[in-house]
């Protein structure tokens, strides 16, 4: 999916809502474990009950690693599941994977050909050669950790390196990689401080927006400091949206809180 196909989604959804498929079985509904594939089961109900309120699905990829063979073939299953049925949907591997030119070639041929990802997350730090074998698909996206939601954010990511945050200096860096177009940048919502000095190093590009709902980022502070031109923003919610119910309720608990938010978006757009 092109970026502009991106944009053009979000106008017609109203909508730049990410819902997160962080599966953890022991907070699913209990009749769930009884399915023989309960993960993609439960992940297909969240999907049939939000597809028209969200544009992207941000699966993170250690929830189905810790499940073994049984949590690859769930995640399979659920990108099959989205490209077949929703097929105008953004999907996100979030792996945060990093590593030499021809690693990083490998963990790019996993998610965006064998799995057929629109985009993965990746860790800058390894660098350029680490970061262009994911650039060198078309099509897809590549999007770098700039500055992450977490607390832990200020051990490096904000400390100076040559005079600049290391944050500015990913996002500076990153422009002069070949493809730079098709980078995008994580940056948690629990920031909102720093979205204007971050729009005025990347205008156009599109943020990854974790930490609204459980994390407590502000969803009002990210649409006023962080939106640009084309939107170029995907704010992600995931234990506020898929657990927001464990009864047999669940699936109109997680349409009511995808809903409460793209109501919000929607004033925004
Ligand atoms: O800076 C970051 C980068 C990634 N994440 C991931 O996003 C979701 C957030 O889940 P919530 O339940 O909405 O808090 C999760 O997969 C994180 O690993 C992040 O939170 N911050």
């Amino acid at each position: 999916m092109t970026t502009q196909q991106l944009t053009s989604e979000i106008r017609k959804k109203k909508s730049f809502l990410c819902v997160g498929l962080d599966i953890d079985l022991a907070k699913i509904p209990s009749s769930f474990l009884e399915e023989e594939d309960p993960i993609f089961e439960f992940n297909k109900a969240i999907i049939d009950a939000t597809h028209d309120l969200a544009v992207a699905y941000k699966p993170n990829i250690a929830f189905y690693e810790a499940y073994g063979l049984k949590g690859w073939t769930a995640l399979q299953k659920t990108i099959a599941y989205l490209n077949e049925n929703y097929p105008e949907v953004f999907t996100i591997a979030d792996a945060k994977r990093g590593d030499i030119g021809n690693t990083a070639a490998m963990y790019a041929k996993a998610f965006f050909e064998d799995m057929s990802f629109d985009s993965i997350t990746v860790a800058p730090y390894m660098g350029k050669d680490s970061v262009e074998p994911f650039l060198s698909f078309e099509n897809k996206h590549t999007i770098l950790l700039a500055l992450t939601s977490n607390n832990g954010a200020y051990d490096f990511q904000t400390k100076a390196l040559d005079g600049k945050p290391l944050y500015h200096q990913v996002l500076e860096t990153s422009k002069t990689y070949v493809n730079s177009e098709q980078l995008m940048y994580v940056v948690g919502a629990t920031k909102a401080e720093y979205f204007t000095e971050i729009r005025a190093i990347v205008p156009n590009a599109f943020l990854l927006v974790p930490g609204v709902g459980a994390q407590g980022g502000s969803l009002e502070d990210v649409c006023k400091y962080g939106m640009a031109a084309n939107v170029g923003l995907l704010v992600n919610s995931t234990r506020g949206i898929i657990y927001a119910s464990k009864g047999e309720d669940y699936a109109e608990a997680a349409r009511a809180e995808a809903l409460k938010l793209q109501q919000q978006m929607e004033r925004f757009l």
